[in-house]
């Protein structure tokens, strides 16, 4: 990275970023090359236009060359920069949280209509999100639906940690529960829905998984054990008595799961209402009712 350190203006140190990623062969070098730049110098896409040749200090293009250095190995982007964005809102990671995916952004508007339905006509909507990370599924929701509360349940308590601070940096903690809990385990009361992004990855298949998903994502985030399907046999099994009448049960299912996710709720006595793709076009969102 030296030519990024002798490099202190601001469009200076981004081809420099941009082209030390792209020799790296990383997949979107002056995206991720921005991010950085943008992040660790404290500006924004309208600086880099208008004052492209702002004088960076030493300590920041140092801390632009370790991010780069991390990018070129293969650490993702969002990792380094210690956020992501979900649903138009900032959410903090841990080493302990699964980084929020745009698929995620599926279900949350596949049930965000009952959510608020359900709201208006009871005066409140209440959701159990079950592994909920950094607590991205219920806050996007509480974000988007004032009467709306929510508890997010992990067994991660590095994970539930992370999605207490998110709660309180979106202004949505006195609305938010984060709670240990191995799936129903610890979780009393009754919801009006169920919401759910387990991990659906057979064991066998996470050292098979692209290496920035499977180096740095948690694997208790992705395995769902022998063939990928022990959580949904779980929240299938458990979930009724945790429903209020009416109340329904989403889950984000891996693109292959549509046909034994839905065979696994329908012998638990729920059937499909609506299915959902993701943008590329895989079955990503499943939503049951009794
Ligand atoms: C695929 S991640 C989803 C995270 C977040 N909901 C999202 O969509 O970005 C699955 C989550 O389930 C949690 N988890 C794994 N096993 C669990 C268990 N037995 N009980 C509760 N949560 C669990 C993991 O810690 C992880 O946060």
């Amino acid at each position: 990275m030296a030519e990024t350190s002798k490099t202190a203006t601001l469009s200076g140190a981004f081809r420099a970023a941009r082209d030390r990623l792209a020799g790296a062969g990383v997949e979107n070098p002056a995206l991720d090359a921005r991010l950085i730049v943008e992040h660790f110098s404290g500006t924004t896409r309208k600086d880099a236009i208008l004052m492209p040749d702002h004088v960076l200090g030493a300590e920041v293009l140092a801390a632009i060359e370790a991010a780069i250095a991390r990018r070129t190995v293969g650490e993702p982007v969002h990792r380094i920069l210690g956020f992501r964005e979900f649903y138009g809102l900032k959410f903090y990671l841990s080493p302990e949280t699964l980084e929020p995916r745009p698929d995620t952004e599926t279900l949350v508007d596949m049930v965000l209509p009952f959510v608020r339905e359900t709201a208006e006509r009871e005066g409140e909507c209440r959701i159990l999100d079950l592994g909920t990370g950094t607590g991205a599924i219920p806050l996007a929701l509480l974000s988007q639906v004032e009467k709306a509360v929510a508890v997010g349940a992990d067994i991660s308590q590095g994970a539930l940690t992370t999605a207490r601070r998110n709660a309180g940096e979106l202004g949505l903690a006195s609305r938010f529960t984060a709670k240990k809990s191995d799936w129903f385990a610890k979780i009393s009361g009754r919801f009006h829905l169920i919401v759910s992004n387990p991990p659906y990855i057979a064991t066998k298949d996470i050292y098979g998984l692209e290496r920035d998903v499977r180096d740095f994502d948690p694997h208790l985030a992705l395995d769902g054990g022998d063939d990928g399907l022990d959580p949904y046999r779980i929240i299938a099994a458990e979930a009724a008595v945790h429903l209020e009448r009416g109340g329904k049960i989403a889950l984000e299912i891996g693109f292959d799961q549509r046909i034994d996710v839905t065979g696994i709720f329908r012998e638990a006595g729920y059937e499909l209402a609506v299915a959902r793709h993701d943008l590329a076009g895989n079955d990503r969102a499943l939503f049951f009712q009794r």
